[in-house]
């Protein structure tokens, strides 16, 4: 079970700092201002601690420095934009980096980057080796080449993608707020702050609102869906004020800082509760009998080669209906493959996974700590 006090023993880190907060709401970017985050940085990462940072504004400072008041409409001025406030993102943060001893890499993904399973695997192990190395991944968007279908859009759904591809311990979401609150606490002077919930809870979908700065992209809306996005790896994610005194500290100690969204592989019930009531299951799988005696009887995890016929459109993490013959719906669960792949493998035995798909993720079509018998 993930509390407060467990994040004092993580250890993989993504820390993904705003927009309007780097900025100070479009005023540009200020070295002085990176030093306190750096130095906690640093801190952890000469400790032991691991820490990949995901950083926005560069169409910010590219305004900035532009002399642009108002965010670009289009798409080719905000890729200069980009450009241009990238070259001040990365200088900033490998000189603070370097007078603390620390390398910096610069690391510019798209979302085709993670959707293709060579330049996944390639991202990952590229990741994987310069932590190894003890430097300092500093990722955006590649704005220059992401086209609007093709773009993450907001930095938040980029630094959840990061947190699965490295299966971070703890993605901490530095923001202009002190985290989320029942309202939007600009328009609201009597919001509250919500300390923590599980990443599930629907009050979370009343409550986060989008962005007004004209900066920041996606507001909390992006935030709660980034959160839930780690949670598929068990990632907790912190939304936390990046500019409260020592806070990646105080979070790395168990303290409370902002809201802790606590991904749903906590306990049992819990889980289970979320999976059979507050998600609509994206595809059906349509088990045969010895799967279903298997799944009901035995409590086991669901392997494919039960697996009879595949139906629907979902992605790897998606909750799908598992069916008898009949239709009856006797089990729900976070399936490990999408519904192509999963299409491609049913009635195989996981030896075979490796030669259909030219890759093994996991053994399991669904795992039994993701399934739910109804
Ligand atoms: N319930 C809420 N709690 C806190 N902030 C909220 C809420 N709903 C909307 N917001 C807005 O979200 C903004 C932060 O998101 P955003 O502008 O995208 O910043 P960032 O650059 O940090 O991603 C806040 O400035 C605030 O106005
Ligand atoms: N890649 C863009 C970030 C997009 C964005 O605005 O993200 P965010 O500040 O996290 O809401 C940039 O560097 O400006």
């Amino acid at each position: 079970m993930i509390t407060r006090e467990t994040l004092s023993n993580t250890r993989r880190w993504v820390v993904k700092i705003g927009s309007a907060l780097l900025t100070q709401d479009g005023h540009g970017l200020e070295r002085e201002m990176l030093v306190p985050w750096v130095e906690q940085m640093a801190a952890r990462r000469l400790a032991g601690g691991e820490v990949v940072l995901v950083s926005s504004g560069a169409v910010a400072e590219g305004m900035a420095r532009m002399g642009w008041r108002q965010r670009p409409k289009a798409l080719h001025e905000l890729q200069a934009a980009a450009a241009v406030g990238q070259m001040g993102l990365v200088r900033a943060y490998e000189a603070c980096f370097q007078a603390r001893g620390l390398h910096t890499a610069q690391v510019l993904l798209t979302r085709d980057d993670l959707a293709d399973r060579v330049r996944y695997l390639n991202a990952r192990s590229t990741l994987r080796t310069l932590l190894k190395l003890g430097v300092i991944p500093v990722i955006n968007e590649n704005d220059t080449v992401a086209t609007d279908e093709l773009r993450f859009g907001d930095n938040d759904t980029l630094a959840a993608l990061v947190a699965n591809l490295i299966e971070a311990d703890l993605l901490i979401l530095l923001t202009d707020q002190d985290g989320l609150f029942d309202r939007d606490p600009r328009f609201n002077p009597d919001a509250r702050l919500i300390a923590e919930t599980w990443v599930d809870d629907p009050l979370l979908d009343e409550v986060a609102g989008g962005s007004v700065t004209g900066l920041g992209t996606g507001g909390m809306v992006t935030k709660v869906r980034a959160a839930r996005l780690a949670a598929r790896s068990g990632t907790p994610t912190v939304i936390a004020p990046g500019r409260g005194v020592e806070v990646l500290t105080r979070i790395g100690r168990g303290e409370p800082a902002g809201t802790l969204l606590i991904p749903f592989q906590g306990p049992q019930a819990a889980r289970k509760q979320w999976l059979a009531g507050h998600l609509q299951s994206r595809g059906r799988l349509i088990l045969d009998a010895g799967a279903v005696n298997a799944l009901r009887e035995k409590g086991t995890s669901l392997l494919a080669v039960g697996v009879r016929e595949v139906r629907g459109k979902f992605n790897r993490g998606e909750v799908v209906s598992c069916v008898d013959e009949t239709g009856k719906e006797i089990a729900r669960g976070l399936i490990n493959y999408d519904a192509v792949e999963a299409d491609r493998i049913k009635g195989q035995s996981s030896a075979r996974f490796e030669a259909i798909l030219g890759y093994l993720d996991d053994q399991e079509l669904i795992h039994r700590d993701n399934l739910v018998i109804l």
